[in-house]
């Protein structure tokens, strides 16, 4: 449970990141896309990180989930990237969590397009679930690293080359970026005295 390891030492935030394939058709390749909201697609067939005996300890038994994801991280997110000139890459939208390793049929795609989809990947969304039910603050957010083919008149293929290749071009806007948020968060923890 790398999550509660980390809320054993001390840490108060999560910032989490993924490679992602775009569902909505504006999204481009190379977009990062702020996590608002998830559907755990996986947590629907009964596999939720928090199923199991809860000790109190680290948070309630029943916990909301549609406050996940720091609303004031998300604003603060959006105004370095303003800041740094990288808004017109940065979307803000709902990413489906789904088991992998094989990548989505055109079906799978079309019906979470249709249920508010934006970004389909393989993470995360344990990790957040996790740390929000531990009283961390969560930030998470996609690489888009391929447009989801969503027409069977599409030759194209999911790939995880493509995926490598995405990461790798924008390494260093993300650094910089995430830099930012935790310059954000460390300012923040000293103002409340951690
Ligand atoms: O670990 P993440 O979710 O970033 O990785 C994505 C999903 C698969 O593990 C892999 C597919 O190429 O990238
Ligand atoms: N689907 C699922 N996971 C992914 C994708 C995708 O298209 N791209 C990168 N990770």
């Amino acid at each position: 449970m790398p999550v509660r390891v980390m809320k054993l030492c001390g840490v108060t935030h999560l910032i989490a990141s993924n490679a992602a394939g775009g569902i909505n058709e504006e999204y481009n390749e190379g977009d990062i896309m702020i996590m608002k909201d998830h559907i755990n697609f996986m947590g629907f067939a009964g596999n939720n990180p928090l199923v199991g005996f809860n000790d109190e300890r680290w948070g309630p038994r029943f916990i909301p989930a549609n406050k996940v994801y720091d609303k004031g991280l998300r604003e603060e997110a959006k105004r370095i990237a303003t800041k740094i000139g990288m808004s017109p890459i940065v979307r803000e939208g709902v990413y489906v969590f789904l088991g992998g390793p094989s990548f989505e049929t055109i079906a799978e795609i079309n019906m979470f397009r249709i249920c508010g989809a934006n970004a389909v990947g393989m993470s995360t969304v344990g990790e957040a679930l996790m740390a929000y039910h531990a009283g961390m603050k969560v930030f998470a957010f996609s690489l888009i690293t391929n447009k989801c083919v969503q027409d069977y008149d599409d030759d194209r293929e999911a790939n995880h080359s493509e995926v490598l290749d995405v990461g790798a071009k924008r390494s260093g806007i993300l650094k910089k970026w995430i830099g930012g948020i935790v310059e954000y968060i460390r300012q923040e923890c000293h103002q409340n005295g951690y």
